[in-house]
């Protein structure tokens, strides 16, 4: 099990990672999302022995893992991160740049492994080429392929899904998928931490969801109770599309008024759906999404919702009436 207590990095007058604390099981997938300086590469960096925190300390499986100033080498041998830019090297094939990774190892188990993990990573096909004849989703996975190699107890992931095509971001999101679920051989299951500024890869395979801000890890949990039930507006945007308004406006979706109208209620588009029984509201934007439409849907001056449907006879500047159920209204945290 790998876990953080109370980390904490500054440069300079910069506070990267402010009290950070966390636990990750094997066989466990987590993802971290945050905005651009939230913290999350640095916390990375201090997961895998690369950085010395300020403060707090790593420990996998109860053994302390040490910072670059303790150690000669830098970075745990159980530890692996894969960084946004692959670092393969350019001159010997994908086949050759995994087998690297297995050096150490018996020649038979080095090719059988190599097999193995080309099959699993969907690198077969282009093993014998050089990095540079390669795609993007190509060079990730065999980035990925290097890393799990040796069976790491813990595999960390930079933006793994930044730079790829959406048929690359599935391939990619089920090897991991894959490759957490696989029983290691007594060496035990590796467990993986996803670092993204989009969620929308992550949801649907981490086991557990955290959310960055300014260096903190403001909330963490399931993906879909942190989803359903963000703290923040912050949180609630960074899992996805979202309706954010102040409560003295629900009447106007006909739901009870609160005591405190200026309290934010967030509700997901998913939520709302066209009722003819339902509030008045014009058709300000129609955007079409392959499987539905999104609506933007004006009722006041002050109340514009997003929202989805199926239909497809709906038409800009259409009136239409909407419904949203009390139970799916969520307050936030001021
Ligand atoms: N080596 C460094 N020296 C000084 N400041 C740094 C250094 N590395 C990071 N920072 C600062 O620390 C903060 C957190 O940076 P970090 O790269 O960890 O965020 P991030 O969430 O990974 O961002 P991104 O998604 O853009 O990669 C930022 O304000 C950044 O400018």
């Amino acid at each position: 099990m790998l876990t953080a207590t109370k980390l904490t990095k500054t440069y300079r007058d910069v506070q990267a990672v402010r009290h950070v604390s966390l636990s990750l099981e094997p066989g466990r997938i987590m993802a971290l999302v945050g905005a651009s300086g939230s913290g999350k590469s640095t916390l990375l960096n201090l997961l895998a022995g690369l950085a010395d925190a300020d403060a707090g300390e790593v420990r996998l499986n109860n053994e302390r893992v040490v910072g670059p100033s303790e150690v000669l080498v830098p970075g745990h041998a159980n530890i692996r991160l894969v960084h946004q830019e692959y670092q393969l090297m350019p001159n010997v094939s994908v086949r050759e740049n995994i087998k690297y990774a297995l050096r150490f190892f018996e020649k038979s188990y080095r090719e059988y492994r190599v097999d193995q993990l080309l099959k699993l990573c969907r690198l077969t096909d282009v093993q014998d080429r050089i990095p540079r004849q390669v795609s993007g989703g190509e060079k990730q996975r065999t980035a990925i392929a290097r890393a799990i190699a040796d069976k790491p107890a813990i595999l960390l992931l930079d933006e793994p899904f930044s730079h790829l095509d959406l048929p690359n971001r599935l391939i990619v999101r089920d090897l991991l998928f894959d490759m957490v679920r696989q029983d290691n051989g007594g060496s035990g299951q590796t467990s993986c931490i996803i670092v993204t500024h989009d969620a929308t890869d992550a949801l649907s395979i981490a086991d557990s969801l955290g959310i960055m801000r300014d260096g903190k890890l403001i909330q963490i949990g399931s993906p879909v109770d942190v989803y359903r039930r963000p703290t923040t507006a912050y949180a609630a945007r960074m899992t996805g599309p979202v309706n954010i308004l102040k409560a003295k406006h629900l009447p106007t979706l006909h739901l009870p008024d609160t005591n405190n109208p200026n309290e934010l209620v967030c509700l997901r588009p998913e939520q709302i759906h066209l009722d003819e029984t339902g509030a008045t509201g014009t058709i300000r934007a129609l955007f079409f999404k392959g499987s539905h439409y999104e609506l933007e849907v004006e009722l006041s001056r002050y109340v514009c919702l997003r929202l989805l449907t199926t239909r497809s006879d709906m038409q800009v500047g259409q009136q239409v009436r909407i419904r949203v159920a009390a139970e799916s209204a969520w307050y936030l945290k001021p």
